[in-house]
């Protein structure tokens, strides 16, 4: 069978977990071939964020004009993008290339509570990159911003999904992990998918990974619904096969095998 591409537009993790990291990890998992134009680099651990070097515009847009003018593109995931200048490139660019399924996760703050996104930013992220995307996969606080108003249920979800995909014109998978209970995440045609909690801290690149997957899924030739479906059960499964390393948030864990039967041995 072909293999199918897929490129992360994204910032690295030197901890591994999250960012271009976990995104080629996925990539990897679910055998598509995996490509990286790194928008930003920061130093970054299981504890937090402790410096940021934004990426050049132009060497930015010398990546996407590598990757896009050589190879083809089935689907591309988008996560951190710290400023505007890089975000009108990479608007020109998925413009000028038109891939076929763009997933972005509007990346603003990491778990650990450090900013990843500039301020003054976020009107350039609601007007120029969000439009662009097939899927949009905010967590709550994102969408909070987006919408500038409190999402504190299961019932407000229902409500702000669709309110945020008439504003942004694109579909929106609101995602529940920050709430209390089941791990529910809400589409903007009204499917949800819900997953139970699980108890534990090591859930560092929950959300890339969520994206990566559904971009993943995407460019296999899934439909959206079952895109999202597989990709959360990845996820739910990363969560429970992670292992701690370091003092802080743990990543989850990417690595699994098939058995003779053709089942999934995830390792732990
Ligand atoms: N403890 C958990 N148990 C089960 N599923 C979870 C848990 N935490 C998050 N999820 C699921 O993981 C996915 C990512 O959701 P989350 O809300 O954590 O994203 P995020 O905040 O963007 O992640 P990140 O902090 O990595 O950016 C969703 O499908 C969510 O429902
Ligand atoms: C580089 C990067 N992208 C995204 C996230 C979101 O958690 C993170 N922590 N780091």
């Amino acid at each position: 069978m072909e293999r199918k591409h897929v490129l992360t537009i994204a910032g690295s993790d030197s901890g591994g977990g999250a960012g271009i990291q976990a995104d080629l990890k996925v990539f990897s998992a679910l055998g598509t071939y995996g490509m990286s134009v790194i928008t930003a680099v920061t130093a970054q651990n299981t504890l937090g964020v402790t410096a940021i070097q934004e990426i050049d515009a132009q060497i930015v847009k010398s990546q996407l004009d590598a990757v896009f003018s050589d190879i083809r593109v089935d689907a591309v995931k988008i996560g951190m993008v710290s400023n505007q200048e890089i975000m009108d490139v990479i608007a020109e660019s998925i413009q000028r290339y038109q891939p076929p399924h763009v997933v972005m996760d509007p990346v603003m703050i990491a778990k650990s509570g450090d900013p990843l996104l500039q301020e003054d930013s976020i009107a350039t992220l609601r007007s120029v990159l969000l439009p662009m995307a097939t899927l949009i996969t905010p967590n709550l606080p994102e969408a909070e911003v987006l919408l500038g108003c409190n999402i504190t249920s299961t019932t407000e979800m229902r409500q702000a999904v669709k309110e945020l995909a008439g504003k942004m014109n694109t579909q929106v998978l609101l995602k529940g992990g920050h709430l209390d209970g089941d791990a529910v995440d809400i589409l903007s045609t009204g499917k949800e998918f819900s997953s139970p909690r699980i108890e534990t801290p090591h859930t560092h690149g929950t959300g890339c990974s969520l994206s990566s997957a559904i971009a993943a899924y995407l460019a296999l030739g899934e439909p959206i619904d079952e895109a999202i479906a597989k990709a959360k059960e990845y996820v739910f499964q990363a969560i429970c096969h992670a292992f701690p390393i370091g003092n802080g948030h743990s990543p989850i864990h990417h690595f699994y095998q098939w058995d003779q039967g053709g089942r999934k041995v995830w390792d732990s």
